[in-house]
């Protein structure tokens, strides 16, 4: 893909600010990536209850990341997503978070929290999904409940881009559903190519996300330099 110019990019019905980039990686890109993801070691898989995982770069933890080398397949597509500046230069992305969701699968809404820059951006393989963003009601005490606010579909290969309000305030989450109903409160609808429209379902297949991201706190121990002396 050429130049990519993100101005282009932003949504605008949404709360600032979120980026969604169509076709950000080709398909022979798409495949390399999930061969990779596929063949990766077993222990290097996590498995939670209803999605696994593979930490790149080290696990974030609240006292540093542990840097680890982020292997040269992924890092390709680590510094694509660099080039496009949505990172400042003191928070350049140095964590990859791969996650696989089985049709079906999904992730509660949440936020992802201070242990990362409230930057995220997110290179969508295999299928599509629905992210959804939720608007939390705090009372004094507590987060009482969410509302859902908005909807993003995240086609094969796209990229989103999240930040600011999108980042601290909004929850996001995936619905435990197999197939997703397009509908005019898709935020990003516009983005999506002329076969998206409103009344049409959409089977999802397994997905796999990358999210690239920046962990601040950074621990000057280096995982890959750990010499073990006998
Ligand atoms: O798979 C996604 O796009 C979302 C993942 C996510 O929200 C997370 O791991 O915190
Ligand atoms: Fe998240």
């Amino acid at each position: 893909m050429d130049h990519i110019d993100l101005k282009d990019n932003k949504l605008t019905l949404v709360d600032d600010a979120a980026y969604y980039i169509p076709n950000f990686i080709t398909e022979e890109q798409e495949t390399y990536i999930m061969d990779k993801v596929n063949s990766a070691p077993k222990p290097k898989w996590c498995q939670l209850k209803n999605r696994r995982l593979q930490n790149w770069g080290g696990i974030p933890h609240a006292k540093g990341l542990i840097p680890e080398t982020i292997p040269d397949w992924l890092k390709g597509f680590v510094d694509r997503v660099e080039s496009l500046q949505v990172f400042p230069r003191t928070n350049k992305p140095n964590h990859v978070l791969i996650n696989e969701y089985l049709s079906g699968q999904g992730i509660m809404p949440h936020l992802d929290g201070s242990l990362f820059f409230p930057t995220i951006s997110t290179i969508n393989c295999g299928s599509h999904t629905v992210l959804n963003f939720y608007k939390p009601l705090k009372t004094d005490i507590e987060v009482v409940s969410s509302e859902k606010v908005y909807s993003l579909l995240l086609q094969r290969r796209s990229l989103l881009i999240l930040k600011d309000k999108m980042y601290t305030e909004y929850m996001h989450g995936i619905e435990e559903i197999t197939n997703d109903i397009i509908d005019d409160k898709i935020s990003n609808i516009t983005f999506c190519g002329s076969n998206i429209q409103n009344g049409i379902s959409l089977t999802r297949n397994k997905r796999i996300s990358l999210t690239i991201r920046n962990v601040p706190r950074v621990s000057k121990l280096n995982f890959n330099s750990l010499v073990i002396k006998k």
